[in-house]
């Protein structure tokens, strides 16, 4: 339902994206569509006429979901006190997440940030991020893929790429290595299995058509909410016994990793600091994975622009003289403009974070015109601006790296068009880190081996959690590549 505000009569006109039943709204067009709901959402807006709609459902739920620009940047930035997360959110993501910076809003929110976005710009922690990376490439990622080929066994690089970035987030947020990549059986593994189940069943509070089910559950300590709460205790149990154990040893002096940097304030409880770590681990796990594996995917149709990367990393190896299997430093990742390119081209069609959603806390008018009032939900389709005709040309759909390269280096985009990495005072902390950590990780693979998707011609769908995953993970065989191919 797209509603705008005639400025001259000051009267609301609904007009609909969405098919509106009397009484029960467009509950029957969401329950048919829950599995496409991105697909669905981005077809409704397409054909509104400022890319945004009103969503209503039976009982007081409702919103506006949009993919326009200059309400994204109303919202994120020029009336950003007006749409916090807000009490649902919150609320539905308490349990887990507590009150860390990425599940609180207003005084908490701000000083978390406040000290995260100070260390985050530091450049030993930058340093720290890289080496852990680097480490963890060589000695684990490349062996590892080494075996695969030569047994000449399909993998799932979804799932190898997602335990490399939690081993490679949790050293950055609490300096432990839960050594997933290495094989099962650790306790860092438990860990792991159990924060993707409070992750997954959490995400799932937001899609009861009925909203308190969960809530009913919860008290009966039945189902879904009974597996929640072990896996929250089993990832609580591990954070804490960790923030623990380096409050005692603590001598006063920052340490390279993020929780040392707020142990160092002394004022922190326990929980905060608990909360603090399981945000970060949150935000930078599923995210930088999920990219890549729609990154590989893409590539593997695509060997032209294998080759243009290929091109450009044997270019960086002579000018700084060095060979296959070396790894890669901060300055020569800086110069990798076309795989910047190629990864943010992924990022445009496949975005980790597909929806974000706020409150808004006051009656406010869009800058489109669309009314939305005090308690609406306010959500911002990062994935159907990346398909939108009017944001990208006729070619949206493509992928294209060289849309974003201009004179020989990858271009900025507005973070308002292209909201991959949320935009405003609450922009991703970790985006530098992400792109180091994805640039690094595919030069590495792609110089040395050859990726064969199994079902290529088939389009994977995709999985809802809070993040964007691949239905089915991403199965490839992997085979050495020729070093005279690369050369
Ligand atoms: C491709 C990789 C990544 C993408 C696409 C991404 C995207 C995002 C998005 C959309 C948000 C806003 C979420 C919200 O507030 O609802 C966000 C917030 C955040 N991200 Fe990232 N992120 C990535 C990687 C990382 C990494 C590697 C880290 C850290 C290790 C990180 C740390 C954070 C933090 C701390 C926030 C919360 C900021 C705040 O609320 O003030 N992110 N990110």
């Amino acid at each position: 339902l797209y509603l705008n505000l005639h400025p001259s009569k000051k009267k609301p006109i609904y007009r609909t994206g969405f098919k509106i039943y009397p009484l029960v709204g467009a509950l029957p067009e969401f329950l048919k569509n829950r599995h496409r709901f991105l697909d669905w959402t981005t077809d409704v807006l397409a054909s509104c006429p400022t890319s945004t709609t009103v969503f209503r459902r039976p009982g007081k739920v409702q919103g506006i979901i949009t993919a326009n620009p200059l309400n994204i940047e109303h919202m994120l930035k020029n009336n950003f006190e007006n749409y916090p997360k807000g009490e649902r959110v919150l609320f539905l993501l308490e349990d887990f997440l507590g009150q860390g910076i990425f599940n609180s809003d207003g005084n908490i929110w701000k000083v978390q940030r406040k000290t995260a976005s100070h260390e985050f710009n530091t450049k030993s922690l930058r340093n720290f991020a890289m080496q852990s990376a680097k480490e963890e490439i060589q000695t684990r990622l490349i062996p590892l893929l080494k075996k695969a080929a030569e047994m000449n066994h399909p993998i799932d690089v979804q799932e190898i790429l997602e335990r490399f970035a939690f081993d490679n987030v949790c050293k950055v947020a609490f300096n432990v290595d839960p050594a997933c990549l290495d094989g099962d059986g650790t306790s860092g593994w438990e860990f792991m299995r159990a924060f993707e189940d409070a992750a997954t069943l959490s995400s799932r509070r937001f899609m009861y058509v009925v909203p308190f089910l969960w809530r009913i559950k919860k008290l009966l300590n039945i189902g879904s909410e009974r597996r929640l709460k072990e896996s929250i205790s089993t990832v609580h149990d591990f954070a804490e016994k960790i923030i623990r154990s380096r409050i005692e040893e603590n001598t006063g002096e920052k340490d390279t990793d993020l929780l040392s940097r707020f142990i160092a304030n002394d004022e922190n409880s326990m929980e905060f600091l608990r909360d603090i770590v399981i945000s970060f681990i949150l935000a930078g796990r599923d995210t930088t994975s999920s990219a890549l594996t729609w990154f590989f995917w893409l590539l593997s149709s695509r060997p032209d622009v294998e080759r243009n990367i290929l091109n450009e990393l044997k270019s960086i190896r002579t000018r700084y003289g060095k060979v296959i299997g070396d790894t890669y430093n901060l300055d020569e990742i800086r110069e990798m403009h076309y795989l910047h390119a190629a990864i943010s081209e992924a990022l445009r069609l496949y975005p980790p974070v597909p929806l974000d959603t706020k409150a808004c806390r006051e009656d406010d008018i869009m800058p489109d015109g669309t009314f939305v009032g005090k308690g609406w939900f306010v959500t911002y389709h990062t994935y159907a601006m990346g398909r939108m005709e009017t944001l990208w040309g006729k070619d949206c759909r493509e992928y294209s790296p060289e849309r974003w390269m201009e004179n020989g280096t990858c271009r900025r985009e507005n973070p308002f068009r292209f909201p991959v990495f949320h935009a405003g005072p609450r922009m991703c902390l970790g985006k530098d880190m992400a792109y180091i950590q994805m640039k690094s990780i595919a030069a590495s693979v792609v110089e040395r081996f050859e990726m064969d998707v199994v079902d290529k011609d088939t389009c994977p769908g995709h999985v809802m959690s809070l993040t964007l995953r691949m239905k089915g993970g991403l199965r490839v065989r992997v085979k050495e590549r020729c070093a005279d191919v690369v050369d």
